[in-house]
C-alpha cells in the first residue's frame, strides 16, 4: 500500500512539474501569456474547433502591450500576433521563414487527397502553387462566367419554386441550404465538369458528400481539438483516429479517375478546372501532375471553394435582411448596372463597385477563417521588439482575424454593418493587414477570384428579383457554429423572401 502511494505521489509530482513547465512556455521565453489553471490549462475555455475565443481574448489583453502574446491549446504553446505590422512581416516580407501553415502531419499512401495545396509544406507547396498559380488568373477565371449564370438561372427558377412552395410558411426559406446547393453546382461544374444537380435535387450525391463534408464530425470540439493538436503522436499509435476526410477519399479519386479517362481518350475540351489541370499533365510529361495530385486539388478546390462562398452569400443576404436601405441601394446599383448591358456579363459584374464593397464588409463581420497560422521554419527574432522576443522554429503562430475585423481602432462600432468601410478613401486610411478575409501574401487565398464571381454572381442574380426581409416570429437568430474549422452558420439562416414586380 505504502509503495503504491509512494509511486502515485511521483507520477503525481511528476505531472504537475510536467504541466507548469508546458504552461509557463511563453513567461519562459519573455512573452506575456493569458493566465491558465495550473492543472487544466486552457481546457475549459476552449469552445470552438477555430479556439478563436482564445485567440480574442490573448488579443484583446494584450495588444498594444506586446507584438506578441501566447496562449495554449492543451499543452501546446500558440503565438498570437497583436500587431499588424508583423502580421505584415510574417505574411509578406518574412514569408520565406513562414512558409508552413501547420505542422500537421499526413499520409499519402494512405489518403492521396491530402496532398493538396493547403496541406502541403515547404518546396512541395512552392512548386505546386507555381504551377497552379496560372489556372486561377483573371483571363482564366473569366472564361467560367458562363457556366457560373447558367446555374445562377437554375438558383433563380429553384428559388422561385421554394417561395412558391413555401406559401404556407410566410414565405420563409433556409438560405444557407439553397446557397450550399448553388455553389456546390458551381464548383461541380467548373471543377470536374459535372452536372451535380442538387439544385433542383436536394439529395443529389454532391450535395450529401459535401454536407457529410462539414457536418458529422468534430461533434466533441474538445476531442477534435486534441487530435489535431496531438496529431503527430497519434499519427504513430497503432489505431490512430480516422481522419473526416479520409471516407471520401474513394469517391473523390473514382471520380477524378473516371473524368480524366472519359476526357483523354474523346479529348473532351471544357472551361473548367479540370480541363487547365489536364494543360498542365499534358504540357509537362516530367514535371507534370499525376491523376492522384490532380484529383487532390480538385478535391481542395472542392472543399475550400463551396461552403466559404455559401457562407458568405448567405451572410451577405442576412445583413441586407437586418439592412433595408443597403439592400435597396444594392438592388439599384445592380439594376442600374444591368440595364447599361443589357444583360448579366463580366464587364458589368466588375462595374459594381458597392457589391464588392458589400461581399468585403460580410467577410470582415464573418470571416471564413478565424485566425491564419504559419510555422517558422527557423527560429525568429521578432523585429524591432525591445523585449527579445523569439518564435521558436515549429511553433504555430496565428493571426487572429476575426478579432482584427471586430477591433474598434480599425472599425469602429465594429458590429455595424456598413460597406462604405470599404471605399477606397476608407481603405488607403486604414492599415492593409486590417482586412484578411482571404489571407494575404504568397500563401492567400489561390481561389479568390473565384470565389468573389461565384459569390457576385449569386447575390446579382437573388437581389434581381427578390426582396430579402428577417422573418415576423424571430426564428432567424443567427447562431455561427463552433464544430467547425470554418465559421459557418450553424443552423441555417431563414429569411423571408419576396419575388419583385416585374
Ligand atoms: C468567398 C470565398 C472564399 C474565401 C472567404 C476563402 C478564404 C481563404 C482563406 C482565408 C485562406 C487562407 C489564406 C492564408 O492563409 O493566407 C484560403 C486559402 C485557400 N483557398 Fe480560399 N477562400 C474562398 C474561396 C476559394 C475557392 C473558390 C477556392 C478554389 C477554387 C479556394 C481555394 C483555396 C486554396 C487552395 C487555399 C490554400 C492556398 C495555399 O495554401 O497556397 N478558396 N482561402
Amino acid at each position: 500500500m505504502g509503495f503504491v502511494l509512494i509511486v502515485f505521489s511521483l507520477v503525481l509530482t511528476w505531472l504537475f512539474g510536467y504541466l507548469r513547465h508546458c504552461y509557463t512556455y511563453w513567461e519562459q521565453r519573455g512573452v506575456p501569456q493569458v493566465r491558465t489553471h495550473f492543472f487544466f490549462g486552457n481546457f475549459f475555455k476552449l469552445k470552438s474547433i477555430h479556439h478563436s475565443e482564445l485567440l480574442q481574448e490573448t488579443y484583446d489583453a494584450f495588444k498594444g502591450k506586446s507584438k506578441v502574446a501566447g496562449t495554449y491549446v492543451y499543452t501546446r504553446p500558440l503565438a498570437v500576433v497583436t500587431d499588424l505590422d508583423l502580421a505584415k512581416t510574417i505574411l509578406i516580407k518574412d514569408f520565406n521563414k513562414f512558409v508552413d501553415r501547420m505542422d500537421a502531419p499526413f499520409n499519402l499512401e494512405k489518403n492521396p487527397l491530402a496532398g493538396h495545396l493547403f496541406n502541403l509544406h515547404g518546396e512541395q507547396w512552392r512548386a505546386l502553387r507555381t504551377k497552379l498559380s496560372p489556372t486561377f488568373t483573371s483571363g482564366k477565371i473569366k472564361y467560367m462566367f458562363s457556366t457560373i449564370t447558367s446555374v445562377a438561372q437554375q438558383l433563380d427558377e429553384t428559388c422561385r419554386q421554394e417561395v412558391a412552395e413555401s406559401a404556407s410558411r410566410g414565405h420563409i426559406l433556409e438560405l444557407h441550404d439553397l446557397l450550399g446547393r448553388y455553389t456546390v453546382d458551381v464548383i461541380g461544374n467548373c471543377a470536374f465538369g459535372i452536372e451535380c444537380n442538387s439544385l433542383k435535387n436536394p439529395k443529389a450525391e454532391f450535395r450529401e458528400v459535401a454536407r457529410q463534408l462539414f457536418t458529422g464530425h468534430n461533434r466533441n470540439v474538445r476531442w477534435s481539438l486534441f487530435k489535431r493538436t496531438y496529431a503527430r503522436f497519434l499519427e504513430k499509435m497503432p489505431i490512430r483516429p480516422r481522419h473526416p476526410h479520409e471516407d471520401f477519399v474513394s469517391f473523390f479519386l473514382r471520380l477524378v479517375r473516371d473524368t480524366v479517362e472519359v476526357r483523354e481518350r474523346e479529348h473532351i475540351k471544357r472551361n473548367d478546372f479540370m480541363d487547365l489541370l489536364l494543360g498542365l499533365r499534358k504540357t509537362d510529361e516530367k514535371n507534370g501532375l499525376t491523376v492522384d495530385q490532380l484529383a487532390a486539388q480538385v478535391f481542395v478546390f472542392f472543399v475550400a471553394g463551396f461552403e466559404t462562398s455559401s457562407s458568405n452569400m448567405s451572410y451577405a443576404l442576412y445583413e441586407l435582411a437586418k439592412n433595408p436601405n443597403i439592400q435597396s441601394q444594392l438592388r439599384a446599383e445592380i439594376q442600374s448596372v444591368l440595364q447599361k448591358h443589357g444583360k448579366l456579363t463580366y464587364e458589368a459584374m466588375m462595374e459594381m463597385s458597392y457589391l464588392d464593397h458589400v461581399v468585403n464588409e460580410t467577410l470582415r463581420k464573418y470571416p471564413a477563417l478565424a485566425s491564419l497560422t504559419r510555422v517558422p521554419s527557423e527560429d525568429y527574432k521578432v523585429p524591432g521588439d525591445e523585449a527579445n522576443i523569439v518564435l521558436e522554429r515549429g511553433v504555430s503562430v496565428h493571426i487572429p482575424v476575426r478579432a482584427i475585423h471586430y477591433d474598434p481602432e480599425y472599425y469602429p462600432e465594429p458590429h455595424e454593418f456598413r460597406p462604405e468601410r470599404f471605399e477606397v478613401a476608407a481603405l488607403q486610411q486604414r492599415h492593409p493587414m486590417a482586412f484578411l478575409g482571404f489571407g494575404d501574401g504568397p500563401r492567400n487565398c489561390i481561389g479568390l477570384r473565384f470565389g468573389r464571381m461565384q459569390v457576385k454572381v449569386g447575390l446579382i442574380t437573388l437581389l434581381s428579383s427578390y426582396r430579402f426581409l428577417l422573418p415576423a416570429d424571430g426564428s432567424s437568430k443567427l447562431i455561427i457554429g463552433n464544430k467547425n474549422f470554418l465559421l459557418i452558420p450553424d443552423q441555417g439562416i431563414r429569411l423571408r423572401v419576396e419575388p419583385l414586380a416585374v
